[in-house]
């Protein structure tokens, strides 16, 4: 322990330049205010294009504003001396004072990467790393780390007992924590690894994946921000859930140019969330659903017309089931798209009329030109083809699957028997409940097989046209929207993204594989995940295949992780023993913190169950000041989630499934038996004890639960 008054003076010197710092941010922001307001005001002078510059110059003057409130709490966390006698703050953004001298460098700046990667062993020119603790602008604590002790100055100081474990033990409060001011030299490889490529971390419960995946998408933004802003950075995660608690990260890092996305709200036009039983999900995810999907979209439609019957200048012009169907396996060879090729399904339509018309000799027959307009003002012929070549949904195609005998053609030779039992009725939600999870993956594929159907293409209105010399009328609001426009705006089905982030990806399925994959064919990537986390029921093989083909043959970075700053030694110490069950020799991170409480196990009567889930959860809350995971069975969530009604915000229910990447003070698992069955279960149940900072109780109705 450092003498207290030899740390409130290094507090009051640290305390002198954060006022310096605060000083300087109040101005800038000022400034960027007065920038803002001054565009508001002008209006209709210089040319359009000093418009267009000027409103672009407002939106970034409005974007440095928000940054620089976003950034407000804690801003500077760490100072530098180096060898020779400079020193270096670092904090969440640069700053620098009116002579344009840094005040602070940002974090994700070269300058700054010593601040995380020196060590003793290797000081890259740092005597004292200090990390400086705040309360909006008040400094309240400092640790330092003398890292080359013959280089010091024999007046400086060292305070402080170890900032890493400081922050840790705080409460984690609502959503994530932010590591930007701890974060430990192994992350920090992986979070500067180089911008192509693809970047691939793994590391057990709690080494940092995700807020490394995060980190790295502020620092590929501020390393090249034409490049990732530009084209902007996809970040997928497994569930609702998750996508939601890592989006209160991101802001908070700064950047607003990240589009993120759960597995289920990939494709434009959904937001599923319901799950299928693991066996279901290993069928949905498979490649060999893609040749499934493909025969379902060449077959004919249910309830299509069966043949054609034409009364044509006295003469019936007549086409048979076996003909139609003959004329559209000629217009869709394997690999057409059935939207696309819509017209040359008609064409044949006309070919086979015509032929018929002329071997009858039909009298008075017209040219074949003049023949196929009569036919196409006739309304019965345009309603045979609508019905016969519709334009095809994704989503009216799945449905097909809902009918077994369908469903068994489909499968016919690709699937099991046992499988294709496995999948039916696992359709029929669709119309009523919309897709599941997994169900999204085959819509997206079903999207690809199908194509669009053509559409002229649209006029937009563009903001910036200038006619004839003249400028066309247009409001500063439009401008302002075409600037930002410029800046980030992107379609809803847009695929060009610069950067893919993939986290918790041990969860992606070849066919959601074959779904990001789309939207990354020029990106480089991150991929994070723990392979002993999987869910995953099916073929562990035709996994990494899947996601070797997403990857393409980009140069890889991998990277471990080793340390455990999620769970207590005591609570990480239940998850391994349970998952050293299954993989006995997997090696697993070390947890850096001891609480010295154990975790609880209880046993409780059936009809039992519900009180003392409840009696459980209302001592957490006594225990923790933050968020309380109860975590249950999947089937039981709602039935669970009953039993806690009326607790405070902090209480939250969610599956096994759902609690995946998510973090709790507390956690009350129930019923872990229900987990226990098959070793993908047992994976989910690793993951569900490993959630929690604190407290970990365990409640059931079977005393042998673990397996
Ligand atoms: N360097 C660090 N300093 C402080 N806290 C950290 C650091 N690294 C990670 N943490 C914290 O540890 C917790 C776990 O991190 P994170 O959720 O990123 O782990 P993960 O590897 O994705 O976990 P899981 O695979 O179990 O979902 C978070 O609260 C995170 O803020």
């Amino acid at each position: 322990m450092s003498d207290p008054t030899v740390l409130q003076q290094e507090i009051a010197v640290e305390q002198q330049h954060v006022d310096r710092v605060y000083a300087r941010l109040t101005e800038l922001r000022r400034d960027a205010s007065r920038a803002e307001k001054e565009g508001y005001q002008l209006a209709g002078v210089g040319t359009f294009g000093a418009l267009v510059e000027r409103d672009a110059m407002v939106y970034h003057a409005a974007r440095r504003r928000r940054a620089l409130d976003t950034e407000y709490e804690g801003l500077v966390f760490g100072r530098l001396d180096l060898r020779g006698g400079a020193t270096h703050y670092v904090g969440r953004m640069g700053i620098r004072d009116e002579n344009s001298q840094p005040l602070v460098v940002d974090w994700r700046a070269p300058a700054a990467a010593a601040f995380y990667r020196a060590t003793a062993a290797e000081p890259l020119g740092v005597v004292r790393r200090r990390m400086i603790q705040s309360s909006r602008e008040r400094v309240t604590g400092i640790e330092d780390d003398l890292l080359d002790p013959d280089s010091a100055p024999p007046d400086m100081r060292v305070v402080g007992d170890g900032a890493l474990l400081a922050s840790l033990s705080k409460a984690t409060g609502h959503g994530m924590r932010d590591i930007v001011a701890t974060i430990q030299r192994e992350q920090d490889d992986a979070i500067r690894s180089p911008a192509s490529g693809v970047t691939i971390v793994t590391g057990g419960p709690g080494t940092g994946k995700t807020a490394v995946a995060l980190h790295r998408a502020a620092y590929l933004l501020y390393s090249d921000r034409s490049r990732f802003a530009g084209g902007g950075i996809l970040v997928v995660g497994p569930s609702g859930v998750f996508v939601e608690y890592i989006a209160t990260v991101l802001p908070s890092l700064g950047e607003d140019t990240a589009t993120l996305r759960s597995l289920g709200s990939l494709m434009p036009g959904y937001d599923a969330t319901r799950v299928d039983p693991g066996p279901v999900a290993a069928i949905k995810g498979s490649l060999r659903m893609r040749r499934v999907l493909e025969r379902a979209s060449h077959d004919a439609v249910p309830d299509g017309p069966t043949e054609l019957r034409l009364l044509y200048r006295g003469a019936l012009l007549r086409l048979d089931a076996r003909q139609l169907d003959d004329l559209r396996r000629r217009a869709l060879p394997r690999g057409a798209r059935r939207n696309e090729v819509r017209g040359t399904g008609f064409d044949r339509v006309f070919d086979a009329l015509w032929q018929q018309a002329r071997q009858l000799k039909v009298t008075g027959l017209p040219e074949k030109r003049e023949f196929e307009a009569e036919l196409a003002d006739r309304t019965d012929f345009r309603e045979f083809l609508k019905a016969w070549w519709p334009r095809f949904t994704p989503m009216r195609v799945l449905r097909w699957l809902a009918n077994p005998g369908r469903l068994r053609r489909y499968a016919n030779g690709l699937l099991s028997r046992e499988e294709i039992g496995t999948l039916q009725g696992s359709f029929d939600g669709l119309g009523e409940h919309g897709p599941t999870i997994a169900d999204v993956a085959l819509l997206d594929e079903l999207d690809e097989l199908m194509g669009r159907p053509r559409q002229p293409a649209r006029k937009t209105k563009n903001p910036f046209h200038v006619r004839d010399g003249i400028q066309e009328v247009s409001t500063y609001a439009d401008r302002q929207a075409a600037a930002r426009a410029q800046q980030v705006q992107r379609d809803e089905d847009y695929r060009d993204f610069a950067h893919v982030v993939v986290d918790e990806s041990q969860d992606v399925s070849p066919m959601q594989w074959r779904m990001i994959g789309r939207r990354g064919s020029y990106a480089s990537w991150t991929v994070v995940g723990d392979p002993a986390q999987t869910a995953w029921a099916g073929d562990p093989a035709e996994l990494d295949r899947s996601r070797d083909r997403a990857l393409g043959s980009r140069k890889r970075n991998s990277y471990a992780l080793t340390t455990n700053y999620r769970n207590s030694a005591e609570i990480f110490a239940v998850a391994a023993s349970v998952i050293r069950t299954i993989m006995p020799d997997l090696p697993l991170p070390s947890a850096v913190r001891s609480t010295g409480v154990d975790p609880v196990d209880l046993v409780a009567e059936p009809a039992a169950l519900a009180d003392v889930v409840r009696e459980v959860t209302e001592k957490q809350l006594t225990e923790v000041d933050g968020t309380i995971g109860v975590i249950t069975p999947v089937p039981r969530r709602e039935e669970m989630a009953g039993w806690v009604a009326g607790l405070p915000e902090r209480v939250q229910v969610v599956t096994a499934l759902e609690a995946k990447g998510m973090e709790y003070d507390a956690v009350v698992l129930v019923e872990p038996g229900s987990l226990t069955r098959d070793p993908a279960g047992i994976r989910t149940l690793y993951v569900a004890l490993s959630r929690a900072t604190q407290r970990l109780t365990t409640v059931g109705t079977d005393p042998r639960w673990h397996p």
